[in-house]
């Protein structure tokens, strides 16, 4: 399902929170939202969803205006909030059951749907624990739980791993990603770029209520800077590594750094592939070839002026 977000603005008397920003999301993307506090994201986030209007401007989600038609919009989005709200004394399948019930889900579908959807976000060993007594990581596996329940095509959410442990941001990134392979877009929201930069496809920044980049992560890059980077490790003393890396025309630069080797490469999708199979093919062993994800981050400073953290 595409989203298409128009010219959407949102005013607030003087603060201008959203003003005037326009992206897509293909169908079955990942797409990162990053800003600095009060860019606009969870105002941005809230009209996608259908929870706020927009001053003006216009959201589609599967060619259907939120403005037009918020009931079918709401049919194919799941939202997640960045804060699961105080509930009263209720288990985790009473909860979700409560919001079944609300989409219309009826009889033994609804079971069925509990039982897949409880299973999916792994809560199914404490669904009788009640809500006040959750952690944040469990909390937020019920708060995508009851954002799944009517299984949408389109889920939005909103700084999901804020306050998360490690392994608990690891889970979650799981979950993101096969939710992804069911072919759902989804829109994330964070501050931590690294988070984002291991599971997007593509992302939009914003800044002020303004649109900086919008687009799939390896355009955004191309259009910044025209290189790559590489960290390499094989069975080999790094010095035939690199003397073996300088034989291939296209690498641009190589350097030494601890045990490794870092390359630069043009940022073409074949680059790394001919490097890989240069090395293999002349016998190196190689077991560590990695992306520097820190080219997207210095993307991301540059076109912030530094104001993301
Ligand atoms: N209901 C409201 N009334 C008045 N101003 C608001 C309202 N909601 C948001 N704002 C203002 O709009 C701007 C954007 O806020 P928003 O919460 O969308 O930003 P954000 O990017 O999600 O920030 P954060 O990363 O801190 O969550 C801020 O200046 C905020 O104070």
């Amino acid at each position: 399902m595409r989203i298409v977000v128009e010219d959407l603005k949102r005013y607030f008397g003087e603060t201008k929170a959203v003003d005037g920003i326009s992206f897509s999301i293909e169908e079955g993307a990942i797409y990162g939202f990053v800003g600095p506090n009060g860019a606009g994201k969870t105002t941005t986030m809230r009209i996608m969803a259908t929870l706020d209007e927009p001053t003006s401007g216009d959201v589609r989600i599967g060619g259907v205006s939120i403005i037009e038609r918020p009931e079918q919009v709401r049919r194919y989005i799941g939202f997640m909030p960045d804060a699961l709200p105080n509930h009263r004394d209720m288990t985790i399948t009473e909860y979700l059951d409560f919001f079944a019930r609300a989409h219309g889900i009826k009889g033994p579908q609804r079971a069925r749907t509990l039982t897949d959807v409880q299973a999916f976000t792994g809560v199914t060993p404490i669904q009788h624990k009640s809500l006040n007594q959750l952690s944040k990581g469990m909390k937020q596996r019920v708060s995508l739980a009851r954002a799944l329940i009517h299984d949408p095509q389109f889920l939005i959410m909103d700084e999901p791993a804020a306050g998360l442990d490690p392994k608990a941001r690891v889970e979650l990134r799981e979950l993101i990603r096969a939710l992804a392979r069911q072919g759902k877009s989804i829109f994330i929201s964070s501050h931590i770029l690294g988070e984002l930069t291991e599971i997007c496809d593509g992302t939009v920044i914003i800044e002020q209520g303004r649109l900086l980049r919008a687009g799939k992560i390896h355009d955004l890059l191309h259009q910044d800077q025209p290189h790559c980077h590489y960290w390499i490790a094989a069975r080999c003393e790094p010095h035939r590594l690199l003397e073996t890396c300088m034989t291939l025309p296209l690498v641009e630069e190589v350097e030494i750094v601890g045990q490794e080797v870092r390359v630069q490469l043009p940022l073409t999708d074949e680059a790394p592939v001919t490097l890989l199979n240069h090395l293999v093919t002349s016998g190196l062993a190689v077991h560590e070839f990695r992306r520097q994800r820190a080219d997207l981050e210095q993307m991301f400073m540059k076109v912030t002026a530094g104001k993301i953290h």
